[in-house]
């Protein structure tokens, strides 16, 4: 499923249709691929039930036609319903080679919405929200042709209040940002591509490629698979979670800096009460990780500005994200990785200049702001740097919306940034995979400190 796995916006998409009519296809010869693709699997949903489809205007409704034609063709009963007359050549050719009679309303097995796809230009109106929603009513199951109509395809914003949900949304040519991005792609039930093909392009937005990790060198040592320092505050619990997880991060030893107790400590574990500046200058240390449980207080900001000042590999995530400011990152040499959710990515536009722009343009210009690799977590995880295209992981579990597994992730990109074996944006990609992962494994209603248990088994998986 995942095989082509570039994500293109509309333009781009135009574009990459532009350039297969450049090298002698036609409109209707790709409409005619992307319906027969969609056709396949309306057919293998559909096991001999009745169809509807409902068709728009554009080539979406023209893709429409051609399933209505194809699945008529092998014996299916099909509907069509087709509030707008065909605007494009295309779309007019596809429902004559369809032939049949529109229908004003119809019920049925499966549903097929052919009403817009990636010209959708603003929300449904009243009376086409109301036919879209009284004919998913109608049927039981629902399937998206391209995009689910009434969402914008670049943002993944839902354009009307009340949609349908669907069962399977089956993207054409190439996936859109909406397929993958939230609010969108919650409604969209299981994602599939049809192949009409468009070239791979390497500056587009990718899926996150699954990770391929290795074991320890038959030499290794801990100091030669990595030391990690977390650097703890005012909550360690919060820093404790981080580092007990980066612990089964790949990293050889895992050092935690604090000057509160940290009674739960593992006894594998290695608590530091030293003064920062001493702990920062050894020499052996491969990364740093700032920020959960640090506090945002007067000593909280100093010691991010001395931490981040000492030029080493730097995971900031949390309270870090609030205290970080343009000037501790100027001159700065060595990789730093930032982890904001939602609102610590506010924070940091505000921060960084970055505000008022739409998830992906204000990930892009912080990651070029602070020339690092961002980690704009969420349900939809993207990740980017200076000059790469914006990476974006599959969908994981929404158990993972626990208290602290923020905590865990920044621990994993912490332990995975000290074995150092690939780019940061690869050892964020890695980290979010194994986060994931673990979760998975670990089923539904864990807590943060089960899913670190989980990690073992999730590193496993990877191997
Ligand atoms: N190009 C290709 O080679 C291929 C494309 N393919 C397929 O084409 C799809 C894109 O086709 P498309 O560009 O024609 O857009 P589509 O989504 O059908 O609708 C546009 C029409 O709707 C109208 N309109 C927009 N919003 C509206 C609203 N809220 N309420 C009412 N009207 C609204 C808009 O006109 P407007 O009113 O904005 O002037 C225009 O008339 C793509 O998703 C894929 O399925 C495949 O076949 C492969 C080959
Ligand atoms: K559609």
């Amino acid at each position: 499923m995942l095989s082509n796995r570039q994500i293109l916006t509309v333009a781009q998409m135009q574009a990459a249709e532009q350039a297969l009519i450049d090298e002698g296809e036609s409109v209707s010869s790709l409409m005619e691929k992307a319906g027969t693709g969609a056709a396949d699997w309306v057919w293998r949903m559909a096991a001999g039930r009745p169809v509807t489809v409902l068709c728009g205007p554009g080539n979406n409704g023209g893709d429409g036609y051609v399933i209505a034609r194809v699945l008529t063709e092998r014996g299916l009963k099909v509907s069509v319903v087709a509030p707008l007359e065909p605007k494009t050549d295309a779309a007019r050719k596809a429902r004559a080679a369809w032939g049949g009679e529109p229908v004003e309303h119809a019920t049925g097995s499966v549903f097929v919405d052919c009403l817009f796809g990636s010209g959708l230009t603003r929300g449904l109106d009243e009376g086409l929200e109301h036919l879209l929603l009284r004919l998913a009513r109608a049927h039981d199951l629902h399937i998206a042709v391209d995009l689910p109509s009434g969402i914008d395809a670049d943002s993944g914003e839902v354009l009307n209040d009340v949609l349908p949900i669907y069962d399977l949304t089956i993207a054409l040519g190439a996936w859109k940002f909406a397929h993958w991005m939230m609010p969108a792609m919650e409604m969209m039930g299981a994602r599939r591509l049809v192949d009409i093909g468009v070239g791979e392009d390497g500056e587009t937005a990718r899926l996150a490629r699954r990770p391929h990790l290795s074991p320890p060198e038959m030499d290794a040592h801990k100091y030669s698979r990595g030391l990690l320092g977390v650097i703890g505050g005012v909550m360690p619990g919060a820093s404790l979670l981080a580092a007990r997880a980066a612990m089964h991060g790949g990293a050889g030893y895992v050092k935690l800096f604090t000057t509160h107790p940290v009674p739960q400590a593992p006894a594998e574990l290695v608590v530091e009460h030293e003064s920062l500046s001493s702990l920062l200058a050894d020499d052996r240390l491969a990364a740093i990780l700032i920020g959960p449980g640090l506090g945002r207080d007067a000593d909280a900001h100093a010691k991010l500005a001395w931490t981040l000042g000492c030029d080493l590999p730097t995971v900031c995530d949390a309270d870090a994200l609030h205290l970080l400011e343009p000037v501790m990152v100027e001159g700065r040499t060595a990789p730093l990785i930032v982890t904001p959710h939602a609102g610590e990515l506010e924070a940091l536009g505000n921060n960084f200049g970055s505000v008022g722009l739409d998830r992906i343009d204000q990930l892009t210009e912080l990651a070029e702001a602070i020339e690092g690799v961002v980690v704009a977590k969420g349900p939809d995880t993207m990740i980017d740097a200076p000059g790469d295209p914006v990476l974006i992981m599959p969908p994981a579990t929404s158990w993972l919306s626990a208290a602290g597994t923020g905590d865990v992730l920044a621990g994993l990109i912490g332990s995975r940034l000290a074995v150092g074996s690939d780019s940061p944006s690869g050892h964020a990609v890695e980290a979010c995979w194994l986060h994931a992962e673990a979760a998975r494994l670990a089923g539904p209603a864990f807590t943060a400190g089960d899913l670190i248990d989980y990690i073992p088994a999730a590193y496993g998986n990877f191997l």
